[in-house]
């Protein structure tokens, strides 16, 4: 018999709190950062980079990896794990986001959607039923439910259309992922920047007893003052022993107000998306390697940085790798914020152990602030 999943409250700092999941394929640390995978792989990375830099799980995504290489050929292949390498927790999305940011000629009906691949024009439809099997057939140990996420600025009764959906569909996601011993199923909050709908969505999710909640709908372009406002009217209506993830979330500032307001799990494409566009984040804020100031410059990214990429090459050369357009400067890059993502949340997690989130919190961010030397 698996191991069972189970989240544990090991310390708090205020709202903050520092945790743990426990799952067959091994333990996450809380809050964590989950590095994105798109396609089953992190971009320019090699797994046990990935893993070197302390991530405990990676995120896949589901609407990917559906239309290439498909569900069931991972199935064939011994699943997601054994397919790219990686055999610690893999948490997939339910694919509905990238279908309504990607794909083309998209229909939302109560049933699911339908829609075209952007790869190659293909037709698809995917339910809560099938997004949950797809999900199932990758192997995932932790699967989200199909939703509806409402882009913002939107009108009232949509964001409620869109949020009320969401419900019903948390239902079947529910029955559909039944009971997978060792995983674990997670519903989506929605209701956009509206309180009253937020705090409906929440309740009717904690009434379905999930193992964890996800808060959706946020990081579509909203100000950082909505998000968070959003953060303190949902979170206190989610139960305090499950695990809460914060979908799409964000820049290392997101993470640490978020983690204030009660968010245990994050993922977004910044560190990696921003690597391979030449940006490094470094303890002392962000510096982009694109620009000419660092031709001549022997210094590297952070001398005290325990990720090579960090700390043993100089930013003269990562300018020129970027400006070359060398598949290297990419790498290094990524490697090198990755390594940065993942040291935040270790500095985070030890602070709150020790009551002193607030002030570390404080210390991080003056370092931005200070600026590049
Ligand atoms: C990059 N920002 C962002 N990535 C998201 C992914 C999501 N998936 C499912 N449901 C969501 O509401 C949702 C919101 C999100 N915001």
């Amino acid at each position: 018999m698996a191991k069972p999943f189970s989240f544990k409250v090991l310390a708090t700092d205020g709202r903050a709190r520092r945790g743990i999941i426990d799952m067959p394929r091994g333990e996450i640390r809380t809050p964590a950062f989950m590095p994105v995978g798109t396609g089953g792989t992190v971009k320019t990375m090699y797994m046990d980079q990935v893993r070197g830099v302390g991530a405990d799980i990676i995120l896949g995504n589901t609407y990917h990896l559906m239309l290439r290489p498909g569900a069931e050929r991972v199935a064939r292949l011994g699943g997601l794990h054994e397919f790219a390498r990686w055999p610690h927790p893999i948490l997939t999305d339910s694919g509905g986001f990238q279908v309504m940011s990607l794909s083309k000629l998209r229909k939302l009906t109560e049933k699911g959607v339908t829609f075209r691949s952007h790869i190659d024009g293909a037709p698809y439809e995917m339910s809560p039923e099938r997004s949950i099997e797809i999900q199932s057939l990758l192997d995932s140990d932790i699967q989200m439910q199909l939703d509806e996420c409402t882009a913002l600025p939107a009108e009232l009764k949509e964001i409620e259309r869109a949020m009320e959906l969401s419900l019903r569909w948390a239902e079947r996601c529910k029955t559909a992922f039944g009971d997978q011993p060792g995983k674990a199923m997670f519903g989506i909050v929605q209701g956009g920047d509206n309180a009253a709908l937020r705090v409906r969505s929440a309740q009717a999710l904690s009434a379905m007893g999930l193992k964890g909640y996800a808060v959706g709908g946020l990081a579509v372009g909203e100000p950082q003052a909505v998000m968070l406002e959003m953060l303190d009217i949902t979170c206190p209506e989610l139960p305090a022993d499950k695990p809460r993830y914060l979908m799409g979330v964000g820049t290392p500032d997101d993470i640490l107000k978020s983690v204030a307001r009660g968010i245990d799990m994050f993922d977004c494409v910044m560190p990696t998306r921003a690597g391979r566009h030449g940006l490094a984040y470094t303890r002392r804020g962000k510096v982009n390697l694109r620009n000419a100031r660092h031709a001549d410059d022997p210094r590297p990214l952070d001398e005290e940085s325990d990720c090579p990429a960090a700390r043993d090459y100089s930013r003269a050369y990562l300018h020129h790798l970027v400006r070359s357009q060398e598949a290297l400067g990419a790498m290094l890059l990524t490697w090198n914020n990755l390594s940065y993502y993942q040291k935040l949340m270790q500095d985070i997690r030890a602070a709150i152990e020790t009551q002193t989130f607030e002030a570390r919190g404080a210390e991080i961010t003056e370092g931005w602030a200070r600026g590049d030397i």
